[in-house]
């Protein structure tokens, strides 16, 4: 079979071993963030984030989510500092929602879930000639991660800076690709606040999947051919002995 996975009973997180074992690997994401058992980390730099010449191309649901693409020739947009020992650069950005209520996001802190979680996914240009070769080296990517949950926000313009919360404090540890093929590339950097949105936004599922075209993760969904995409989340994994640091005490 090739290689169909999504969020459902049969093609869902606890399946996608089956296709790719490196689920069950010793560096996989999302993980439960235990506050009280990170290490702060004095020599941790601040995350520095040049999104202010940064250029979308293209929008799109791609079955699994919403995903909002950059221009990527060049180093405008990028992230460095922090655990980084370069520029990456942007080339996406997505999120993972749930349906009703506040859970949907992938990593959990001390348990508790958030609405959606968005996901800014950098590749390694210095090292690297293209994402695709990136996002299969330890040292690949990078991606911030930022929690949503539920009120009013602004969203100005498109620019993902305006998607930010007031701080940068984060917790950081390599990982992995949240969905197959689940490479273990991902230096993930999560920030410690939240932003807030609409309860209606993260309520609401993004548009509905065009007629005909109907992605397949909807496909699975049971109750008679819904629309609606949700529950794109997979659920934290085994930390394996790894540390996660703080960027703040
Ligand atoms: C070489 C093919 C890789 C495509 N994979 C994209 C991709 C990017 C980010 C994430 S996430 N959710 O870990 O940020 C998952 C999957
Ligand atoms: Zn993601």
């Amino acid at each position: 079979t090739c290689h169909q996975w999504g969020y459902g009973e049969e093609d869902g997180p606890s399946a996608w071993h089956n296709d790719y074992p490196i689920a069950q690997g010793n560096r996989q994401s999302p993980i439960d963030i235990v506050p009280t058992e990170t290490v702060y980390d004095a020599s941790l730099a601040p995350i520095m984030l040049s999104y202010d010449l940064c250029t979308s191309v293209n929008i799109s649901n791609n079955g699994h989510s919403v995903v909002v693409e950059f221009d990527d020739v060049d180093d405008r947009t990028a992230i460095r500092g922090g655990p980084l020992e370069n520029a990456y650069r942007l080339k996406q950005f997505h999120f993972h929602w749930g349906g009703k209520g506040c859970h949907g996001s992938e990593h959990t802190v001390s348990g508790k879930t958030y609405a959606s979680e968005l996901h800014l996914v950098h590749w390694n240009s210095a090292k690297y000639k293209t994402f695709g070769e990136a996002a299969a080296a330890p040292d690949g990517l990078a991606v911030l991660g930022v929690f949503l949950e539920g009120s009013t926000a602004d969203f100005r313009g498109f620019s993902p800076k305006c998607l930010l919360p007031n701080s940068l404090n984060y917790w950081t540890y390599p990982g992995s690709l949240t969905t197959p093929p689940l490479h273990e590339s991902v230096t993930w950097i999560v920030l410690k606040e939240p932003i807030l949105v609409s309860e209606k936004q993260v309520g609401k599922p993004p548009a509905v999947a065009t007629d005909g075209e109907v992605p397949n993760a909807v496909v699975q969904r049971r109750g008679g051919g819904q629309k609606r995409m949700e529950n794109n989340f997979r659920p934290p994994q085994p930390l394996k002995g790894r540390k996660v640091r703080a960027s703040f005490n």
